[in-house]
């Protein structure tokens, strides 16, 4: 009989953290053999089971990545930008996949995980749910078919919590339209808008970020013309859909040849 993989999922404690051990734990095509938190955390050498509310499990919070990771078939990464970069080192040290959620990485932050991605196999995603990366072809077909007499307009909302912005998934969305469009997302990106502006620019991809509340995650964009608005929506209404997508990924890019890979190549869209 073949072994499950087993799984580590690092930022045990977060909020993606805690649903992606339940989901691991539920599933049968996988193991939960290693949970991480980051070092001084209250959590670090309990067992999971209890830190979270439950029984014991047998599998206790670690505050060192590599040992864990040296367990794995696949990291499931949830966390900040410069822990995700410590990851990926210890994941292609440790060979395993790297599944990673993490958003608000810098154009530097990705060019060094491109480096990691040279021996290790990576799977990226800004949002990691059916909905959304099917959102994302759509919003391309879209852009591609309407002219820039269309304002583009990415809207995201979500929780108070959240610390960076735009969100992952608007800047997925906006890549999608300036590809649709043709054009760098660079170019003509217009975030944080305030005081005397100027009217809008023609061509650009604006975005608008609203925090608030429990939002789990709601985007639309938006193509405004003359006399029409055309609306694409996705309504996150519960976090399990991310950890679902982030296990699904996991299990795919098990025997992955090492390189970059995203939710697209996972879902075979
Ligand atoms: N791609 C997606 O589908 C998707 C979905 C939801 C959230 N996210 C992203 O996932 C990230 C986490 O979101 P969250 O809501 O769970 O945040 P959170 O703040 O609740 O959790 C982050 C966790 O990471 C831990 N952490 C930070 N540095 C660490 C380190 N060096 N070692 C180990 N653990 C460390 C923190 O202690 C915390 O427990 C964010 O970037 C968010 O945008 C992505
Ligand atoms: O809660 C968050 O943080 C989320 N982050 C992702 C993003 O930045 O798009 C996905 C939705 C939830």
């Amino acid at each position: 009989m073949t072994e499950l993989p087993g799984i580590v999922i690092t930022g045990a404690s977060g909020r993606m953290g805690q649903m992606l051990i339940k989901t691991v734990m539920a599933s049968e095509k996988c193991k939960l053999v290693g949970v991480v938190e980051r070092e001084g955390h209250d959590w670090v050498g309990r067992d999971i089971g209890e830190a979270m509310g439950g029984t014991a499990i047998g599998v206790h919070v670690s505050d060192d990545a590599l040992e864990a990771f040296a367990k794995a078939q696949a990291v499931i990464d949830f966390t900040a930008p410069k822990a995700t970069l410590a990851f990926a080192a210890l994941a292609a040290q440790a060979r395993c996949v790297h599944v990673i959620g993490t958003t608000g990485m810098t154009d530097d932050d990705l060019h060094e995980l491109s480096h990691a991605a040279h021996h290790a196999t990576i799977i990226r995603a800004g949002n990691m749910s059916l909905g959304v990366n099917l959102l994302t072809k759509l919003t391309k077909m879209v852009a591609a078919a309407l002219d820039d007499d269309y304002d583009i307009e990415v809207i995201e909302a979500h929780h108070n919590r959240k610390v960076d912005a735009p969100s992952g998934t608007a800047l997925m969305l906006g890549e999608a339209a300036a590809e649709g469009r043709g054009v760098s997302l660079n170019d003509v990106r217009d975030s944080g808008r305030d005081g005397i502006t100027g009217a809008r620019k023609k061509g650009d991809i604006g975005f608008t970020a609203i925090r608030g509340g429990d939002i789990i995650g709601e985007h639309d964009v938006l193509f405004a013309g003359e006399g029409e608005r055309i609306i694409l929506r996705h309504v996150a209404s519960d976090r399990s859909l991310f950890a679902k997508g982030a296990l699904k990924a996991a299990l795919w890019g098990q025997g992955k040849r090492p390189g970059e890979y995203d939710m697209m190549d996972v879902l075979g869209l």
